[in-house]
């Protein structure tokens, strides 16, 4: 728990944990210290004497106990304001710090997660949960070498107690984690399935799936319940036994203490010392099951930060120019590759055109160059620069990206296109705006360039939100242009769109596309065939009809898809 909360709290803060811990600690010791005292005080008193010195130096020693009672909780309070402030920002400039090609729904999933309920038990933790940990363990420890030191028998049962006690709340502790492990994954599977049920209305409604109920959001919360119930069935039984065996302990010292017959003060004083011993101890066992819920939360925050994130260059290089080249590429998303010794070059201000089946690698190609993932071997260079030698603000300067799923932010029009280059000028925009047709789509609407595209885009066809992600494209005017063609999303009129801000980019950018439409293939310089994670041919289109390959049956399938479809 302490290692993953220094993990958590970074190595600019690991000084304060550590102060944080220490007087935690000394707190512990000086109350186990205060316990002991009472030892010679009761026995004095007993006996009808007064103990001034003990009485003196229990004095002092409660005094330093509250002291280190008072920074040990400010030093936690502090702790948890830092985590509450600054928490997040640590979070988020990590995650920015990671490759994109982390980014999957079960990690995104697990994120929001962490950083909404992981980092509020990170404050919780450091504000009140370590106190019971560190004095359920440090202040018995320090109750029983006392008890070792008044009578070595007594101390010695006392001492043998600890590891059976310790046992017996790892055990207990230890169901209580599994369960929780287990409760957690039903929990972010039955959240991923209620977002499902809600973003997928339309589909569902259309198949007629809402009125019966949704069987899979349903099976995930009927096992998001069974995970729970099964949870508190193997854990209470557990924790009870912990809390109970703290007791049995308590009676077993108390019995074994009246057998050694000591001198009535002493006993009384020593059995003051045992309930000081166990009730600690008591408490800890108490606390075990929201402690150990806790340790997994921190946990999984801690396996968030220990992600290692994209390796940067100390020093940027500048490309020299727009050229874009593959050089023997070989990669895999796991054991299997996906891209096995692709080669291929594509000079600055022309087009490259990736076809190939699905499946083949063309979208594995764009992310390689957006350093999503980095290469298993070979190299990927801009200008003569290995994209791993560019810091990301240098690799994205370079490029302008446009993906099949865009995603608008809710926001007006002109705001959507100007994230492409943020201190652009009007004129910029609109100029962006005309070359995409997206003037054509202000003009339509009723408040023109003030228009909201709702989240995602929402209110705008798949088409248009291509026609504003090549705004974005053209007014960034990248010096290399990614772009993936939509399949389905473009009507004629969009596409037609499509191709003219296409054709304009030909002229200032190196544009590699992964085409559908066979305009954009013809227009090609160069095409790439890809089959299988290779590259199966390549050439301009006339070059490749002629041979006779591959590209022949893919040329003569789409013109027989993309006829039927311009027909009807
Ligand atoms: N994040 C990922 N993790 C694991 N495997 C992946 C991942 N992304 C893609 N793959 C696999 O890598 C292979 C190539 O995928 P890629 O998306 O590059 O193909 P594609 O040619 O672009 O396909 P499509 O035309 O259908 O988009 C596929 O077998 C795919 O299942």
């Amino acid at each position: 728990m302490i290692r993953d909360l220094m993990k958590i709290m970074g190595p600019e803060h690991r000084r304060s944990v550590e102060v944080y811990l220490a007087w935690l600690v000394a707190f512990a010791v000086l109350q186990g210290i205060a316990t002991a005292f009472l030892v010679p005080v009761l026995t004095a008193l007993m006996r009808g004497e007064l103990p001034v010195g003990w009485l003196v130096a229990t004095a002092a020693v409660v005094l330093f106990t509250c002291v280190a009672r008072y920074a040990q909780t400010m030093k936690g309070f502090a702790l948890a304001l830092v985590t509450l402030t600054s928490l997040h920002t640590r979070l988020g400039d990590h995650v920015a710090s990671l490759p994109l090609g982390w980014f999957s729904t079960e990690k995104i999933g697990r994120l929001s997660r962490s950083a909404t309920g992981g980092t509020m038990m990170v404050t919780n933790v450091t504000a009140h949960m370590l106190t019971p940990v560190v004095t359920g363990i440090v202040t018995p420890a320090t109750v029983a070498l006392a008890v070792l030191f008044f009578d070595w028998r007594l101390g010695v049962a006392v001492v043998a107690c600890g590891p059976l006690l310790y046992l017996v709340h790892r055990w207990a502790a230890n169901a209580v984690g599994r369960g929780e492990q287990r409760t957690d994954a039903a929990g972010a599977l039955a959240s991923s399935r209620v977002v499902e049920f809600a973003r997928n209305q339309q589909v569902l409604r259309a198949f007629g799936r809402t009125t019966d109920g949704y069987p899979p959001l349903e099976e995930a919360i009927e096992s998001q319940r069974s995970a729970w119930g099964r949870m508190l069935w193997q854990s209470a039984p557990r924790l009870l036994a912990g809390g109970l065996a703290v007791q049995l302990a308590f009676v077993a010292l108390l019995v074994f203490g009246l057998t050694l017959r000591p001198e009535p003060a002493v006993l009384i004083a020593l059995l003051a010392l045992i309930a000081r011993f166990t009730g600690p101890l008591a408490e800890l066992a108490g606390h075990s099951g929201m402690l150990r819920m806790a340790a997994n939360d921190l946990h999984r925050l801690a396996v968030i930060f220990d992600e290692k994130p994209l390796v940067e260059p100390e020093s940027s290089r500048t490309p020299s120019s727009s050229e874009l080249v593959f050089e023997d590429v070989t990669f895999g998303y796991a054991e299997q590759p996906v891209l096995e010794n692709v080669s291929f070059r594509v000079p600055p201000r022309t087009m490259t055109a990736i076809v190939g089946p699905s499946g083949s690698g063309k979208t594995t190609i764009t992310r390689l160059i957006m350093r999503f993932f980095d290469v298993g071997a070979g190299s990927v260079r801009i200008g003569g620069v290995d994209v791993r030698e560019m810091s990301t603000e240098d690799l994205m300067a370079q490029l302008s990206i446009v993906m099949q799923d865009v995603y608008l932010f809710d926001d007006t029009l002109e705001a959507n296109i100007l994230l492409g280059r943020p201190g652009a000028t009007e004129d910029e925009v609109r100029e962006a705006a005309r070359i995409a047709g997206v003037d054509e789509i202000v003009a339509r609407l009723p408040e023109g360039w003030q228009t909201r595209v709702g989240e995602g885009g929402a209110s705008l066809s798949g088409g248009e939100r291509q026609r504003v992600s090549v705004a974005r494209a053209v007014l960034k005017d990248a010096p290399i242009v990614l772009l993936d063609e939509a399949t389905a999303a473009l009507d004629p009129e969009n596409e037609r769109y499509v191709q003219h801000a296409l054709h304009s980019l030909m002229d200032r950018a190196t544009l590699l596309v992964i085409a559908h439409k066979l305009p954009t293939v013809v227009a090609a310089d160069q095409i790439l065939v890809l089959d299988s994670g290779r590259i199966a041919e390549t050439g301009t289109h006339e070059e490749l009809l002629s041979s006779g390959g591959r590209y022949t049956n893919f040329w003569v399938e789409r013109q027989r898809s993309q006829g039927w479809r311009l027909v009807s």
